[in-house]
């Protein structure tokens, strides 16, 4: 175990805010492994039990009767090089793991938690401290996407810290793409299925959603159908790559999703997004291969369920930013 202050400067590719998810524990009886990428400091009540004990600002396991060990894992928000980790045991005491290991692997696509493979070790199994930030320098000149917690044999870690350097997908690093949904692009919703728990309008809201309540939400359909949202685009154009937010939506994201693109000058309808799986609480980012310039695009979710944002980014046809700086001129 070493000081590195030195790396502290860099981002947490973890944090919350910074789209990281903690999308499997194997245990979180005693607190909820959300709290590790907390970006606020850990802190601490005395006192105050609740139905499964005292609560902690952290990520617990319950103490083993059997050899063993627990594990959380983390999707970075921003997958890219980790250059030291922090184990945040803040106020763990009587209750800390003894030991932990971290591990990290790098993944394509949009997997199931389960379907992850490839780990590679970052951090041996290395003693802890209580109640301390317990950092560790990394020396792996790679790309992850995915870490791993292993605590040994159990107990509870306040935070997990993993500082590093961003690597972008080139694939998703589009010159000169606008997102063609945006409200403040001159986007807007113009029909859907449902709108029970939440307005759709919020799917093409400015930002990120901060709470589940910030985006689209059914009812749970008791019926063979499916739910939908139709958008006019800002202006006529090519959609090349769609991002479908279901960050806060963990027990309700749908299950798969498509779009499909329609221009309501012609009538002609295409597919842009074929029927896609989708992972809870997830920011996904579909390439799109050439398609037509559409008007307006339809976002399909089967069969129910809730949707924080909808991006659809592409390059605005020569007539849409004509249109765009028409509508502009004539009320300005
Ligand atoms: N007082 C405790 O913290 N006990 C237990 N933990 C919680 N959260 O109640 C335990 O056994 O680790």
């Amino acid at each position: 175990m070493t000081e590195a202050p030195g790396f502290t400067h860099l981002p947490d590719l973890a944090c919350r805010e910074f789209g990281g998810g903690v999308v499997w524990a194997n245990d979180e009886l005693f607190a909820e492994r959300e709290n590790l990428i907390k970006r606020a400091e850990p802190v601490f009540d005395t006192y105050t039990f609740g139905h499964k004990g005292q609560v902690y600002d952290g990520w617990e396991t319950r103490r083993r009767r059997e050899p063993g060990q627990d594990s959380a894992i983390v999707r970075l928000g921003l997958p890219g090089v980790v250059k030291a980790v922090v184990v945040d045991t803040a106020f763990f005491t009587g209750n800390y793991p003894p030991f932990a290991s971290v591990q990290a692997t790098s993944a394509v696509g949009h997997p199931d938690p389960t379907e992850l493979t490839g780990w590679e070790e970052l951090v041996p199994k290395s003693p802890l401290g209580g109640d301390r930030k317990n950092s560790f320098e990394v020396d792996a000149a790679r790309r992850y996407t995915h870490v791993r917690l292993t605590i040994h044999p159990d107990g509870g870690v306040a935070r997990l810290r993993v500082f590093g350097e961003p690597v972008p997908d080139p694939a998703l690093l589009l010159p000169e793409a606008v997102d063609l949904a945006a409200l403040e692009n001159g986007g807007a919703v113009v029909g859907c299925s449902d709108m029970f728990y939440g307005s759709p309008g919020n799917l093409i809201a400015p930002g990120q959603a901060a709470v589940m309540g910030e985006g689209w939400e059914t009812a749970r359909r008791r019926d063979d159908g499916n739910d939908w949202v139709d958008v006019r685009l800002a202006a006529a154009g090519a959609v090349r790559l769609v991002e479908l937010d279901t960050t806060h939506f963990k027990g309700n994201a749908p299950g798969w999703a498509s779009v499909t693109g329609r221009d309501e000058r012609t009538g002609a309808e295409f597919p842009v997004l074929p029927r896609t799986r989708l992972q809870p609480d997830t920011r996904h980012r579909f390439p799109v291969e050439a398609v037509p310039e559409a008007t307006h695009a339809r976002l399909d979710i089967h069969p129910d369920g809730g949707m924080a944002r909808l991006r659809l980014f592409g390059r605005l046809t020569t007539d849409g930013l004509r249109a765009i700086t028409r509508r502009y001129r004539e009320l300005s």
